[in-house]
């Protein structure tokens, strides 16, 4: 039996002010590096320990990565740095407020944009500034691949390739794992690993800080997965980022 750990990052600056984010590379706030602190502290005591770490080229969950490894006396992790974790691409929608958005186009159009399977939110124009193509981070990719938008069927198509190509065959070489990535990059994975239909992975929401178990058999199938810490908080949580999309 093999067991990950997937994380998504601590609240961010625009979390707590409540923006679409996606690709935008906001930091932490201060309750997001408590946050990270303590799922450290968490997996620590649960006497979890890893060999290797996955995240993304943003720095929310770089640094929430950076938070718990401290925490564990793990810095010297190998750290592998995938853009296919980043977020969600979330288009034009990236730096406005979700309940305003609500408010504008409603609570119903707002969870299509924000957890349907396969409508994207509108997409950035590519002379945007906020699009990602003169960005040195994602240098080595080809255009096309760098997205103005992305509905999670698109965020599959290159969290599918980083599971097959990276983190399988370091599971499957007996390495233990961490994953600090995004809610919708983490929803991509955890609908391929346990075969969510597209109508129910609408409503799988993921807390920001909290480590969450998968326990995977030989072919890499999972058999159970919890989140470490108290579940009435993390049921409490996950019903806050539900209750993100909503108009006042
Ligand atoms: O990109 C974002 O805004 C968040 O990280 C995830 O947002 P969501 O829960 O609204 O999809």
């Amino acid at each position: 039996m093999y067991k990950i750990v997937f994380m998504r990052h601590g609240e961010s600056t625009w979390n707590l002010e409540n923006r679409f984010t996606g690709w935008t590379d906001v930091d932490l706030t201060e309750k997001g590096r408590a946050e990270a602190r303590m799922a450290g502290q968490v997996l620590k005591d649960a006497g979890f320990t890893f060999d290797l770490a996955y995240t993304s080229v943003l720095k929310r969950a770089v640094r929430t990565l950076w938070l718990t490894m401290d925490e564990m006396d793990l810095m010297w992790l190998p750290v592998k740095n995938d853009w296919r974790l980043n977020e969600r691409h979330y288009g034009a929608l990236q730096g406005l407020d979700k309940g305003e958005t609500a408010a504008k186009y409603g609570d119903q159009q707002v969870l299509v944009w924000r957890r349907s399977y396969d409508t994207p939110p509108p997409a950035l124009e590519a002379g945007d500034p906020r699009a990602s193509f003169d960005d040195p981070r994602y240098a080595g990719l080809p255009k096309d691949a760098i997205p103005l938008t992305e509905c999670l069927k698109d965020t599959v198509a290159r969290v599918l390739p980083c599971w097959n190509e990276e983190l399988a065959p370091a599971i499957r070489a007996g390495k233990k794992i961490l994953i600090s990535a995004h809610g919708n990059s983490l929803r991509a994975l955890i609908k391929m690993l346990d075969g969510i239909s597209d109508h129910d992975i609408v409503g799988l929401n993921i807390p920001n800080g909290q480590p969450l178990v998968y326990e995977l058999d030989k072919d890499l199938k999972p058999i159970r997965h919890y989140y470490l810490g108290d579940p009435a908080a993390i049921a409490a949580a996950q019903a806050a980022v539900a209750n993100q999309g909503k108009a006042k």
